[in-house]
């Protein structure tokens, strides 16, 4: 059995930043993702949005955050396509993880769980299916062509922006009202290549010459409809996540977060909670939130696995 000082479950942004700090302190420390690729939301959602709220960046694009996240990261041990199914305690006090990793701590980092898109609800043929998109991530996919991104949140809005840079873009939602931030919907209706097609509902879709005849349907009016002829389309109707694991884990939960304590202590000894993962009042899911909680955490591992230690909290001292 491979045996480490820490595991960390989950390497979005900050399971990442938690396993460099980790590894700052001399924790033996190995890091599991469900996903074949490190990042977490930013890398599903986001990975061209400019992130601007990042200390000591004016703006950073999110798949450059998670490249510099991924870098520091390269002296612990990274397993990813590895969803964490079982955690139980041995007749010590370690932890042992799908039978076959035995750590001395636990750090979840999960965020919401492990995350799938929600699909657009109509039939389609494999041929359809090609040309029918949940993320960002090989955003050269739609360049200098006409797109429909289906939704009206944070993440339509995110992916309108950034390919309006490049393609023609109609963004259709079921409301009038996005939810999003004001200043993206005004930003999107001043570009002469975005249409915000709003109250309108996908009805169907025909492969015509390689072409999709996406035909929506106006929201309220029965015999209102619509054909645009478009090249890709791109679901933005977010995520169903999974969580169910944390209960089997017999991990509290609040609301389906992890309740933490100030040292961000599950009810679990031994076993921490970081970043969108967790609850506890004033918490907001912001990336930079959840490096400090990584901090908080990995301190108080140090203090619980070696209390004779002299604790030095910094990386460097004068
Ligand atoms: C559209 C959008 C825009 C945003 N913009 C910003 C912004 O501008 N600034 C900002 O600060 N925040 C922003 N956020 C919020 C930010 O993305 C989250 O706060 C952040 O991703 C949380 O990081 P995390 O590491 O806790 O969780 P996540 O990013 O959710 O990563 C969790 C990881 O855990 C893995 N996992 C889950 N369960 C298991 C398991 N059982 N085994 C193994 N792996 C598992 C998942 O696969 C995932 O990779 C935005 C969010 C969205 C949706």
């Amino acid at each position: 059995m491979e045996k480490y000082d820490l595991a960390i479950i989950g390497a979005g942004p900050v399971g990442l930043f938690a396993a460099s700090f980790a590894n700052l302190h001399g924790l033996k420390t190995i890091t599991f993702d469900a996903l074949d690729e490190v990042g977490g939301q930013i890398n599903m959602l986001y990975p061209q949005k400019d992130i601007k709220d990042i200390p000591a960046f004016s703006s950073i694009k999110g798949k450059e955050l998670v490249s510099r996240l991924f870098e520091q990261t390269e002296n612990t041990k990274l397993t990813l396509s590895h969803k964490v199914k079982k955690i139980s305690f041995s007749t010590g006090e370690d932890i042992i993880i799908d039978d076959d990793y035995q750590v001395k701590s636990l750090l979840i980092a999960t965020g919401l769980g492990a995350f799938k898109p929600k699909t657009l609800p109509l039939s389609t043929t494999p041929e359809l299916q090609a040309h029918i998109h949940y993320s960002m991530q090989h955003s050269e996919i739609f360049s200098n062509k006409k797109v429909a991104i289906l939704g009206g949140g944070d993440s339509a809005l995110d992916w309108a922006l950034e390919l309006s840079k490049t393609s023609d873009v109609y963004v259709v939602h079921r409301r009038n009202e996005f939810r999003g931030l004001e200043s993206s919907v005004s930003q999107l209706k001043s570009l002469k290549n975005v249409e915000l097609l709003t109250p309108y509902l996908p009805k169907e879709l025909h492969l015509n010459n390689n072409r999709i005849e996406l035909v929506l349907h106006r929201v309220g009016a029965s015999h209102d409809f619509i054909t645009k002829d478009v090249d890709e389309i791109l679901v933005a109707y977010g995520f169903k996540s999974d969580n169910r694991q944390l209960r089997k884990w017999g991990i509290e939960l609040e609301n389906n977060l992890i309740s933490v304590s100030q040292t961000m202590q599950t009810n679990l000894p031994h076993v921490y909670a970081i970043g969108d993962a967790i609850t506890y009042p004033g918490r907001v899911p912001m990336i930079a939130l959840g490096f400090g909680e990584a901090q908080i955490a990995i301190s108080s591992i140090m203090q619980d696995l070696f209390p004779e230690k002299t604790m030095t909290f910094h990386s460097t001292s004068i």
